[in-house]
């Protein structure tokens, strides 16, 4: 990792406690969460839609427009899922360039995979599924030239591995575009965030089986960074500059870091 002299390194809130795999709360360790994204997989889209009444699609389109991937580029969407923000970055990398789209859910993997033989555009064939950990990328360093991280840092186990594992595999002067919830420090937008997950997102997923799953947004969001910390993790991973915006009235947010 990058030494970074004039920044102290120091431990991030909720990623140090133990995680005791045999007393493993629920979502609290790795396989949980993969199993829980496995879970979601089917609905994911759909409620997704429903939740966010779409709005989701806009906040990824910023956060592939704030990576920079252009025309020809190698880029990686990091944490891919079902594929949303891999798709965006096809079109704009086009026929010429190739992107990779990585997660540790082979279910979420299958239906971005699907998607891509039922969606028509040709670009699309520039996509390539890789069944990987975001803690420790298959790629060698300075690889892409772009990568972007959709919902997936607040749900990995460490924060400062995976985004020091992105600063390795940029190419100097490229950006990390992270999109996540974000975790306000304004209590008014905090408040209004957590009633939304509590009175309409965890009632919605109720309906389809997954209380528990759901229920683990508002908890995977208290544990987050917020945009501040996030500034300072990437500076800290080694990039020469971060800057978190807040986006969606200020319940989502997004950092784009520049190696
Ligand atoms: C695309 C979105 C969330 C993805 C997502 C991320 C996770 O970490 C999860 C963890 C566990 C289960 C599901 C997910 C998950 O879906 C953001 C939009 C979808 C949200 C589920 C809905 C969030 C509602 C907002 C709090 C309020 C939206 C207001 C809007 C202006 C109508
Ligand atoms: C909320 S989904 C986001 C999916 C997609 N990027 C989007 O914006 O809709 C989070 C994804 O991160 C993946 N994930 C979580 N931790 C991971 C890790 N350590 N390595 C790889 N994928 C991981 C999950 O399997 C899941 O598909």
């Amino acid at each position: 990792m990058a030494a970074s002299s004039h920044l102290s390194l120091r431990p991030l809130p909720g990623q140090n406690r133990p995680i005791f795999r045999s007393k493993c709360r629920p979502v609290r360790c790795a396989d949980d969460r993969q199993a829980l994204f496995n879970r979601i997989a089917p609905v994911y889209d759909n409620l997704n839609d429903m939740l966010s009444l779409g709005q989701h699609r806009i906040w990824k389109r910023m956060a592939v427009s704030w990576s920079g991937a252009k025309e020809g580029d190698n880029v990686l969407d990091l944490c891919c899922g079902s594929g949303d923000l891999a798709f965006l970055l096809s079109e704009k990398v086009g026929p010429n360039g190739k992107v990779i789209g990585l997660d540790f859910s082979k279910k979420q993997l299958e239906v971005a995979s699907t998607r891509q033989h039922i969606r028509s555009k040709a670009c699309y064939n520039n996509i390539k599924w890789v069944e990987g950990s975001a803690l420790d990328l298959p790629f060698s360093d300075c690889y892409f030239d772009a990568i972007t991280m959709g919902y997936g840092l607040r749900n990995v186990i460490d924060f400062r591995k995976a985004m020091e594992e992105m600063y390795r595999v940029l190419k100097p002067g490229s950006k990390a575009s992270v999109l996540d919830f974000n975790k306000s420090t304004d209590i008014l937008t905090a408040l209004i965030q957590e009633w939304m997950i509590d009175n309409v997102v965890v009632p919605v997923a109720t309906g389809y089986g997954l209380t528990d799953e759901y229920k683990y947004l508002k908890s995977s969001i208290q544990q987050y960074l917020t945009g501040k910390d996030l500034e300072q993790l990437a500076l800290e991973a080694g990039f020469a500059n971060a800057k978190h915006f807040e986006i969606g009235v200020g319940l989502m947010g997004n950092l784009v870091a520049t190696r």
